[in-house]
């Protein structure tokens, strides 16, 4: 569960308000139209934007004030930061310990990961000989290895073309439910909310309005839902 409790979160000089609950596990879409504050929502989750007034609950621990290495968080964004000079099973292993000394057990999950996300037999490429798609599964693989219960998706397939950005959804939807997440997954898509949200969460007018589940938003949409969705 996430909680923003009268939160004002704020992103250079612009301020977001935030008063709702997310219920976990499970996938929340956040839509809106552009510059309305989505990815400060990520950045606020994630510890990368400040909280200027109430305060941010993630499970039972007040993480207001905690640093971005201390939250249960993982980010994954479009640009996913892979490490040119480091091999996939490397860029993956990453998740796990940043130096990179990996005992057994460690190492097992990480070739278990890898199959996981289909890449097994590609583990010792570098990024550049991989596709856009194969690099995303890399950077996928990795945000999975941190075991933190949440996961924030920054429009982190919009890069792809529609066939690999179904298999990706697929993907995050699959893993979700194993691994008992809670995902939250800013998209310009609002297919991608149909095709794997339990529920969608709009941002615009500065505030983050609580979530609905997906198929009343889209059935009965709020009248700004209804304008941002270009319905009647
Ligand atoms: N570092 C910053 N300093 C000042 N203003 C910022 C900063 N980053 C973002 N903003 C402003 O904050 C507002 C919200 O930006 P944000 O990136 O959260 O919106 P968004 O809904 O994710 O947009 P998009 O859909 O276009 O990616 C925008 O008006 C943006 O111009």
């Amino acid at each position: 569960m996430i909680r923003f409790d009268g939160a004002v979160l704020r992103n250079g000089g612009f301020s977001l308000r935030a008063d709702l609950t997310v219920l976990g596990p499970g996938i929340c879409a956040i839509v809106g139209p552009s510059g309305a504050g989505k990815s400060t929502l990520l950045l606020a989750l994630a510890g990368f934007a400040s909280i200027g007034a109430g305060r941010l609950m993630i499970g039972e621990q007040d993480v207001t004030a905690l640093p971005p290495a201390q939250r249960p968080v993982s980010v994954l964004f479009q640009d996913h930061n892979l490490f040119a000079h480091l091999d996939v099973a490397a860029n993956v292993s990453l998740g796990l310990r940043p130096d990179l000394r990996l005992n057994a057990a460690q190492k097992s999950r990480v070739q278990q990961v890898l199959q996981h996300t289909g890449l097994q037999g590609l583990s010792a490429r570098k990024p550049a000989m991989l596709s856009g798609g194969q690099q995303q599964r890399v950077a996928i693989a990795r945000a999975l290895l941190r075991d933190r219960p949440v996961l924030l998706l920054d429009e982190a397939f919009g890069a792809l073309g529609p066939g690999l950005r179904r298999e990706m959804l697929t993907l995050v939807r699959t893993v979700a439910v194993e691994q008992n997440l809670t995902v939250l997954m800013v998209t310009h898509e609002p297919e991608d909310a149909r095709a794997i949200a339990d529920h969608v969460l709009f941002v615009a007018q500065g505030q983050v309005h609580p979530p609905l589940p997906t198929a009343e938003f889209f059935a009965a949409p709020p009248r700004a839902v209804a304008d941002y969705l270009g319905l009647d």
